[in-house]
């Protein structure tokens, strides 16, 4: 393949000769949708360039579709963009509902051929990717992690350079450690997590900038913080006390905490962390300084949400029974997070504070239950 090997040689001169600046070449293999991968590995395959024009939808595909998030987020872009539009995908059977309620399809981001047919056979130009092992259940399988959360991302990265697509990946307050600084955390400081989660996410932000500013890439990432849904579980991470909360304080009127009632972290209610994304996703490219954000609502304890929920249930019962390696994480977590950039930038703003966040998560809850106890 010529046009390959001339591509590796202005690669490699550019590489040579860091004085003459990359610009040039990043625009030369942007217009072309360049992928390191056919590069470096002489590959067959051939250059794709995709066209839209301003007036068609996006074509999403969302990869751990079926986990806390992407089921939501299917939901708020279908709304928006038309439900053939966007492609659910998981290597789980999705649920009744979820398969009729629009496109699904199996694809393990482990399998980069599986990924690359899925992208070309369904014309992709924008991909969410949603699978990752999260903070706790990557502590308990950190090859796993590894392999999913790191190996799964080189995949996508290569996947969205050589197709020319939109890429939103997410990372997380767990992106920062016990030397970053907590109260407020900026969106340029110190980063050593301490998790396999946070290593491989901080991995995932510098990756995605870097194939942006070398290979044009547009590379969109959030941090967020730990997400609360009343229709949703989450997949096993530090924060997940703040969704069980909920669902205990209704149905059994107990609750057995498992971090420390004086453990502040940064939390979000599920529909401002959709919208955020949806936004991000749409933001024009010039007022985006950044390609990583912090985005923030609010940040409590696990005492302030229980006496909070309490205002509403006042006869739940909280006890505690720390869990160590969860706590350990905590502590090593942000307890404020500044997204000042994310607001001045691309004018992020959230809705939902502790009081309608517990007002909503309750009214969900509960009528669910209701509902349940009615059948
Ligand atoms: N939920 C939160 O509080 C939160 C906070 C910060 C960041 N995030 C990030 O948002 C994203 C979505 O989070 P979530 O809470 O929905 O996660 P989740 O754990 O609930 O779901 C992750 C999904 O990834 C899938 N998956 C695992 N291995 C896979 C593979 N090899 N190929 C394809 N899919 C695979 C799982 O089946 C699962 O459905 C993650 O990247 C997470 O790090 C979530
Ligand atoms: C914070 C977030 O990344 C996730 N909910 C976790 O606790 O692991």
């Amino acid at each position: 393949m010529p046009v390959i090997r001339a591509l590796g040689n202005v690669a490699k001169q550019a590489l040579l000769a860091p004085a003459c600046g990359c610009q040039p070449l990043t625009v030369a293999i942007r217009n072309i949708s360049f992928s390191p991968r056919q590069v470096t590995s002489g590959s067959d395959a051939s250059f794709h360039s995709v066209s839209f024009s301003e007036t068609d939808h996006p074509k999403v595909l969302i990869t751990g579709g079926l986990g806390q998030l992407g089921v939501g987020l299917a939901k708020l872009l279908r709304k928006r963009f038309g439900k053939n539009n966007v492609i659910l995908s998981d290597i789980r059977k999705p649920p009744s509902n979820v398969f009729h309620s629009g496109p699904f399809i199996y694809s393990d981001i482990l399998d980069y051929k599986n990924l690359r047919e899925i992208v070309v056979n369904n014309r992709i130009t924008w991909l969410v990717h949603y699978s990752a092992l999260l903070s706790a259940v990557g502590e308990a399988n950190v090859a796993l992690a590894r392999a999913v959360n790191i190996t799964g991302l080189h995949n996508i990265l290569d996947i969205a350079a050589e197709h020319g697509l939109r890429l939103f990946v997410p990372s997380t307050i767990g992106a920062f450690g016990p030397t970053s600084p907590r109260n407020p955390t900026p969106d340029l400081c110190v980063q050593r997590p301490r998790t396999i989660y946070g290593v491989s996410k901080v991995h995932a932000e510098l990756m995605g900038e870097y194939y942006h500013h070398r290979y044009g890439l547009d590379f969109r990432c959030l941090r967020y913080p730990g997400i609360i849904s009343a229709d949703s579980q989450p997949g096993g991470g530090t924060t997940d006390y703040a969704v069980q909360i909920f669902h205990n304080a209704v149905k059994t009127g107990k609750f057995e905490c498992n971090l420390k009632p004086d453990t502040r972290l940064p939390m979000m209610y599920i529909d401002d962390c959709l919208r955020a994304t949806l936004e991000v996703m749409e933001a024009p490219v010039e007022p985006l300084r950044m390609r990583t954000y912090n985005i923030n609502a609010m940040s409590f304890t696990p005492e302030e949400l229980a006496n909070e929920v309490q205002k509403q249930l006042p006869d739940l019962q909280v006890t505690y029974e720390i869990d160590s390696v969860r706590q350990a994480i905590a502590d090593s977590w942000p307890m404020n997070f500044d997204d000042s950039n994310a607001r001045n930038d691309w004018g992020w703003k959230h809705d939902y504070d502790l009081p309608e966040l517990v007002q909503t998560m309750l009214n969900f809850i509960g009528s669910d239950s209701r509902i349940a106890q009615a059948n």
